[in-house]
């Protein structure tokens, strides 16, 4: 995997999107040069059924129309049947060994919070790891305590060569300490789903992080 692609990688579920239109927030997003999205519909008022399969295949069409990867979180199930570039997966779904040879050759994200989950994420053969949250997060119901840059800093020195995205409560503010502190790139929600100008803050974050 070209961990370039991890420089600027925008999440969003439809819920996270206030009242605008997610779809017009992501291609906003994609025309403002994010280098991967991830399809994150869970929790409150998520879409459902055949309406969330219908949504999961616009977003995965505007991602294809910018060459920009789309990868699913959580469920397997969709990736597949959406032949998804790749799925980012917690300590909570399905396990990552299993879910590598259901999706051979495609990306596959782990997140991980502690040194063994690291080890183990490297086993399943994970293409990167998701680390975090660094700061305090809105975005996720059930997140840990933000853990700062050191964990993150702990790993990119142990494991140099895997890939390493920082997620939690990263804004235009301080998103450059996440990168000096050796993240391949920022995993970002509400700072870009919630600005104002979309586009525009989509190109300040990649002025910060490129
Ligand atoms: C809980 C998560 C943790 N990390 C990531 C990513 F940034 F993609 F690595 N995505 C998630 N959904
Ligand atoms: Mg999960």
């Amino acid at each position: 995997m070209n961990r370039n692609i991890l420089n600027l990688y925008f999440i969003m579920g439809s819920q996270n999107c206030g009242n605008a239109d997610p779809l017009h927030v992501l291609e906003s997003a994609l025309k403002g040069g994010i280098s991967c999205f991830q399809f994150r519909e869970k929790g409150e008022g998520a879409r459902q059924g055949e309406d969330y399969i219908k949504y999961a295949r616009s977003c995965q069409n505007l991602c294809k129309k910018y060459g920009v990867p789309f990868i699913v979180n959580d469920d397997v199930r969709l990736a597949e049947e959406l032949q998804a570039d790749g799925v980012h997966v917690g300590q909570d779904d399905e396990l990552a060994q299993h879910v590598r040879v259901r999706m051979p050759g495609k990306i596959l994200g782990v997140s991980v919070h502690t040194s063994e989950e690291v080890v183990s994420a490297i086993q399943a053969g994970a293409d990167y790891i998701g680390v975090g949250p660094i700061y305090e997060t809105k975005s996720k119901a059930d997140a840990k305590p933000a853990a700062g840059l050191s964990f993150l800093t702990k790993i990119v020195t142990e494991y140099p060569e895997l890939p390493i995205v920082g997620i939690g409560g990263i804004t235009i503010e301080n998103a450059k300490r996440v990168i000096e502190a050796g993240a391949d790139g920022v995993s970002i929600i509400s700072a870009i789903s919630q600005a104002e100008d979309v586009q525009g803050t989509v190109k300040q974050l990649l002025n910060i992080v490129k």
